[in-house]
């Protein structure tokens, strides 16, 4: 990466959608700006474009206009491959749904993004170890997906996401699916990898108490991305 400590830039995008003969405008001139160590909550109302945005910054759409730079690259111009190959290296996603494989352990579905990366078996095991430790969940690692609860799936899920030490992690909802008290776990053990890992995070949340406890949010206004303060009610 860059020396800077910028991770993402999400410059001037825009995203239209056709609605019928009408034009629907989503994002317009949307600019943000994420650091190392930062954890950003994104929390607007629904339909207004959180997941439209967290697509441009995980290259699974372009935008309209406008330019999405990770690690000092700006990607609009890059080949599908390089794209892919910057999602796979640099960007962790993790959803609603965590979305991990029912026959696979936890510990190997936290290997598993580093197998297909090339790392041998034996390291593979030791970081997802690691990492299921870090999430509180290391007793765990031999069960599968159908033997833990909610946040424990959800906690092996962000496990998996950062397994190839993203510069980015991306999230839709990550908490969306638990209770109130599972979600604060999930997202505390969230946040210390952050801080520790150094990488960078853009959460989408509807959670208001979670999104307040975030270094800082930013809501979508007419297209555009704005600070969000916890007093405003949206
Ligand atoms: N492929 C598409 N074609 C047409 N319209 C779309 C498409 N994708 C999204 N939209 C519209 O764009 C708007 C924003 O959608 P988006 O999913 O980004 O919202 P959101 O803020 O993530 O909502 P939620 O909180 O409900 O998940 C919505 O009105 C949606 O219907």
């Amino acid at each position: 990466m860059a020396k800077s400590t910028v991770v993402l830039e999400v410059k001037n995008v825009e995203r239209h959608y056709a609605q019928g003969e009408k034009k629907l405008t989503i994002l317009n001139g949307a600019n943000l700006t994420l650091k190392r160590g930062e954890m950003v909550a994104l929390v607007a109302p629904s339909g207004s474009g959180k997941s439209t945005l967290l697509h441009m910054a995980g290259l699974l759409e372009k935008p309209d206009a406008g330019e999405v730079i990770i690690g000092g690259r700006s990607c609009g111009t890059l080949s599908d491959d390089a794209r892919t190959a910057i999602r796979r290296n640099d960007i962790g996603f993790v959803y609603q749904f965590h979305h991990l494989l029912p026959e696979f352990s936890a510990l190997e579905n936290v290997m598993l993004p580093q197998l297909v990366h090339g790392l041998p078996k034996k390291d593979a095991a030791e970081r997802a170890q690691q990492l299921l430790e870090y999430m509180r969940i290391g007793a765990r690692a031999k069960h599968r997906p159908t033997e833990l609860s909610g946040g424990e799936q959800q906690r092996v899920a962000i496990a998996r996401a950062v397994a190839n030490a993203p510069l980015l992690l991306l999230a839709d909802e990550p908490t969306g699916n638990l209770d109130p008290v599972t979600a604060g776990y999930v997202f505390e053990a969230l946040g210390a990898l952050v801080k520790q890992s150094g990488l960078c995070a853009l959460i989408a949340t509807h959670n208001h108490e979670l999104a307040s406890r975030m270094d800082r949010g930013v809501t979508l206004h007419k297209g555009k991305l704005v600070e969000w303060k916890p007093a405003l009610s949206l």
